[in-house]
């Protein structure tokens, strides 16, 4: 199928091809070189104000897995940092590789993190996710860097979870979980005005990368989701960087 993805026929380097985004002007990831960001006191701390009950399902886009959330109320939001207004939750994502030396969208400093979340949130001074996701300010994106470590027990509810999503297009309940826990202790960030890391690319995303991580075992990123015909690679499998 001519869908985008991360193979050697339909990967990043191709997309520009269909998604003309790709040659724009502030296209995500990048690479965040720390002696070159700057202290702005102008930022405010970030606010995240997460209601625990109102994740909503556990879907497998083909690309990733995503855990959407109930976004029709201001019950899970995003305030403060570098943005104005409320941002509400949609959902979080993965990005992960096939070894734990890459997987990571984002690099700091040239280091890869062999995965990536992103916590996905709109702009409630638009009507609706779909309004907001082409708009300047459309979207705000947390990027939290997954580290090899300690088992992470908060995360395991979410691997769990990945057996009964193992086709793409399944999705299955996953009511009562608290993006929250998924955070680290710290609230330290880098910003940037960036866009979606994958097609359509829409330059919308107010990126809020987190400096500490979370941790992750090595036979957690082995969760093994085998290649299945249409999807989403295993670990061992993935085309991911
Ligand atoms: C396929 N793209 C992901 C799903 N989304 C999507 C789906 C449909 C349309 C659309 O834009 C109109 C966006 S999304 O906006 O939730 C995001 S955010 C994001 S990332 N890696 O930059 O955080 C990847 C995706
Ligand atoms: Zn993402």
């Amino acid at each position: 199928s001519n869908a985008w993805g991360y193979g050697p026929t339909n990967g990043p380097d191709t997309w520009a091809e269909r998604f003309p985004n790709a040659k724009g002007p502030r296209q995500s990831p990048i690479n965040i070189v720390t002696k070159e960001a700057h202290f702005d006191p102008s930022l405010k701390p970030l606010q995240i104000k997460y209601d625990p009950y109102n994740s909503r399902d556990i879907l497998n886009n083909g690309q990733s897995f995503q855990v959407d959330f109930v976004d029709d109320t201001d019950s899970s939001t995003l305030t403060g940092g570098p943005i104005c207004g409320t941002y509400r939750l949609n959902q979080f994502h993965f990005h992960w590789g096939a070894s734990d030396d890459r997987g990571s969208e984002h690099n700091v400093d040239g280091a890869q993190f062999p995965c990536e979340l992103h916590l996905v949130h709109w702009n409630t001074k638009y009507s609706s996710f779909g309004e907001a996701a082409d708009k300047d300010d459309g979207l705000a994106v947390i990027g939290v860097f997954l580290k090899i470590g300690a088992p992470n027990p908060q995360l395991q509810k979410v691997l769990d979870a990945l057996d009964f999503v193992k086709m793409k297009g399944k999705q299955t309940a996953f009511s009562n979980f608290d993006a929250k826990i998924l955070l680290p202790h710290s609230m330290d960030y880098w910003t940037y005005e960036g866009s979606l890391t994958t097609p359509p690319l829409l330059e919308s995303v107010t990126w809020i990368v987190l400096r500490e991580g979370i941790s992750v075992s090595s036979v957690q990123m082995g969760v093994e989701v085998p290649q299945q015909k249409n999807g989403v690679p295993g670990r061992g499998t993935i085309q991911h960087q």
